[in-house]
C-alpha cells in the first residue's frame, strides 16, 4: 500500500535548484500537495540579468552546454527559446603581451596550436569528452527514478573511483600526471580556469574538466535571460512563491487532522518587518548553507546540523559600454584588433580576470568587435574595478554598472562534499557545488533531491544509492 503523500513541502530559494526541484517535486508527489518556494531575494538566485541604456545583459551564469540535457529539456517544455552565445576570438593577455591569440581561419588555428602546444590541445579535448561521456550517464539513470543519498555515491555511480578520483585532486596534479607541459597549464588551462571560476589548475579535476568543457562550440543561453527558466519552472510547477528570508528550522511534533501526531518542520521567515512560522512534512535548502548567502539556523536537532563553512569565491561581474583601449593588450588600433574574450594568465598584477564583448539577452550572439561602435564588455574582477583601472582599459566609455557575487564554491580538493540528506525529511541541494556550480548541476541536484525525498517517503530503499547502474540498466535494455 502506498503511502499518503505529504501534505506541505517547503523549498527554500528560487534559483535554478530551488525551482528544478519545485518542478520534479510535482512531478513525483502528485498535485494534492502544497508546494512553498521561499525567495529572500529575486526569482532565479544567480542567473540574473543587468540593464544597460535599455538593453539586458546577463551577469550571472550565461553559457549553456550543448550536453546539459536538464536545461535544454527545461526550454523546450516551458516554451522558452535558445540563442547562441557569443563564439568570438580568444586571446590571452599575460600582463604584457597577448601570449596566444586565435585566428579566424580554422587551419591557422590548427597550426598555432601544433606550433605553440604540439598535440597537447586535442588530447585535452579528448580528456574532457571522456569525463562528459561518463558525466551522461546521469540523465539516464535519473530517467529510471535512481537518487543518491551524496554527491560522492553520485560521482562514484558515473565511472567508479578513477571518476570520484577526478574530485580528490587537484586539476593540476591530475594534468601534470598526464604529461601536460607547464606552458600549455600556464597558457591555456588556467586561463580558462579564471574566466569561469576565478580560480588557477587548484581547484577539483572535476569542476576543472566542467569549465574546460566551456571552450567546447555550440554554447548556448536562453532568449530574454536565462532566469525566465527559474520563473517558468515555479510557474509550471504550481507552487506558491513566498517572498521572504527563511530564518531558521526547527523539528516539532504536531497532531494532525487524522488525530495522529507526526514530526514535521517548523520553518520561521521573515517578510518586510514581520516575523510568521509554518510547518512542513518535507524542505529542501536550495541555497548555500554559508552565513553570508542563507544564514538558515537549524534549532535543536540532536545530533546538531554541522555549521558549514565552506568560503565562496568573491566575484564582480562589470558591464561597461565603451571604446576598448586596444593598445593595453596589444600593439594594435582597434580597427585591426579582432578579439572578442580575452583571457589572463595568473599574473598578480593583473586586475582583470577576463574580458568580453557580450550581446542582449534578446538579440543572437555577435561574433567580431567593430571599430566604429561602442560595445558591451563584460569583465569579472576579483574586486570592484576603481575609475583608474576602467580609464586605463577603456579610451571612453558612457555606462558602468556592476554586480557583486559570492559566485562560486572555493575548490580545496581533497575535500568533502556536504551530505544531502541533512536530517530525516530536510534535504540540501548545493553540496553539488562543491564537485562543480554550474546552472545544470544544480538542475541536477534538484531532480536528485526530489527523487531521494519521494523514494525516502515511500519506503523505496531500492531506488537509492544502487551500485553498478550503469551495467544493470544497460542489460535492462
Ligand atoms: C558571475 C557568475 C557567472 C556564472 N556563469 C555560469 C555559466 O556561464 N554557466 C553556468 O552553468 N553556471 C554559471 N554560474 C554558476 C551558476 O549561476 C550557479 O551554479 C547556479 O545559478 C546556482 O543556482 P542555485 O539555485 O543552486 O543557487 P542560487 O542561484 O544562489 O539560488 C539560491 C537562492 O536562495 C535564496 N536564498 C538564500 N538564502 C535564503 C533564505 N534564508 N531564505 C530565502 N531565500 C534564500 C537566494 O536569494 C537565491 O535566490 C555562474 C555564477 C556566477 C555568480
Ligand atoms: C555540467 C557540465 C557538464 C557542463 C557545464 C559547462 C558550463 C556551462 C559551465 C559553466 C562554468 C562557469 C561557472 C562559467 C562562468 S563564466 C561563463 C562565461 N565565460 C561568461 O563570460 O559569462
Amino acid at each position: 500500500e502506498r503511502r499518503a503523500p505529504p501534505e506541505k513541502i517547503a523549498v527554500i530559494g528560487a534559483g535554478i535548484g530551488g525551482t528544478s526541484a519545485a518542478y520534479y517535486l510535482r512531478q513525483k508527489f502528485g498535485k494534492d500537495v502544497k508546494i512553498d518556494v521561499f525567495e529572500k531575494g529575486k526569482v532565479g538566485g544567480r542567473l540574473a540579468t543587468l540593464n544597460v541604456r535599455g538593453q539586458e545583459f546577463e551577469s550571472g551564469g550565461s553559457v549553456i552546454h550543448p550536453l546539459n540535457l536538464h536545461m535544454k529539456r527545461f526550454v523546450k517544455d516551458l516554451g522558452l527559446s535558445a540563442v547562441q552565445s557569443p563564439s568570438g576570438l580568444m586571446g590571452v593577455y599575460n600582463g604584457e603581451t597577448l601570449v596566444y591569440e586565435e585566428s579566424s581561419w580554422f587551419i591557422i588555428n590548427m597550426i598555432k596550436l601544433i606550433w605553440h602546444y604540439g598535440f597537447q590541445s586535442l588530447r585535452m579535448h579528448m580528456w574532457v569528452e571522456d569525463i562528459l561521456d561518463k558525466f551522461m550517464r546521469i540523465y539516464r539513470y535519473q530517467s529510471h527514478d535512481y537518487a543518491f543519498s551524496s554527491v560522492e555515491k553520485l560521482l562514484h555511480s558515473l565511472g567508479g573511483d578513477d571518476y570520484l578520483g577526478l574530485f580528490n585532486r587537484s586539476l593540476l596534479e591530475t594534468l601534470q600526471k598526464a604529461g601536460f607541459s607547464e606552458k600549455f597549464l600556464d597558457e591555456i588551462i588556467t586561463p580558462v580556469m579564471r574566466v569561469n571560476y576565478g580560480q588557477t589548475t587548484n581547484i577539483n579535476g572535476f569542476v576543472g574538466a566542467v569549465s574546460m568543457s566551456c571552450t567546447d562550440p555550440g554554447l548556448w543561453a536562453v532568449k530574454g535571460g536565462n532566469k525566465l527558466v527559474c520563473s517558468r519552472l515555479l510557474q509550471a510547477s504550481r507552487s506558491n512563491l513566498v517572498s521572504g528570508l527563511v530564518m531558521s528550522i526547527e523539528e516539532k511534533t504536531r497532531t494532525k487532522q487524522t488525530g495522529n501526531p507526526s514530526k514535521v518542520y517548523e520553518v520561521v521567515y521573515q517578510t518586510g518587518s514581520e516575523t510568521h512560522s509554518d510547518f512542513y512534512d518535507i524542505v529542501l535548502v536550495a541555497t548555500p548553507l554559508n552565513r553570508k548567502m542563507s544564514n538558515i539556523n537549524f534549532l535543536n536537532f540532536d545530533p546538531p546540523i554541522e555549521e558549514f563553512h565552506q568560503h565562496y569565491e568573491p566575484l564582480v561581474t562589470t558591464l561597461i559600454k565603451g571604446e576598448l583601449n586596444s593598445f593595453v593588450l596589444s600593439s594594435r588600433p582597434l580597427n585591426k584588433f579582432h578579439l572578442g574574450t580575452i583571457l589572463t594568465t595568473d599574473n598578480p598584477d593583473l586586475f582583470i580576470n577576463s574580458i568580453g564583448l557580450v550581446s542582449p539577452v534578446e538579440e543572437d550572439s555577435i561574433s567580431q568587435p567593430k571599430a566604429d561602435l561602442a560595445h558591451v564588455w563584460k569583465i569579472f574582477s576579483a574586486a570592484p574595478l576603481t575609475k583608474k583601472q576602467i580609464l586605463k582599459l577603456f579610451v571612453s566609455y558612457d555606462y558602468v554598472v556592476k554586480q557583486s557575487w559570492l559566485a562560486y564554491p572555493h575548490y580545496t580538493p581533497p575535500e568533502k562534499c556536504p551530505s544531502i540528506i541533512l536530517h530525516d525529511r530536510l534535504y540540501y541541494l548545493n553540496g553539488i557545488e562543491f564537485a562543480a556550480s554550474a546552472m545544470e548541476m544544480s538542475a541536477i541536484a534538484g531532480y536528485n533531491a526530489a527523487l531521494l525525498a519521494y523514494h525516502r517517503w515511500n519506503g523505496n530503499t531500492h531506488m537509492i544509492d544502487q551500485e553498478d547502474l550503469y551495467e544493470r540498466l544497460k542489460t535492462e535494455l
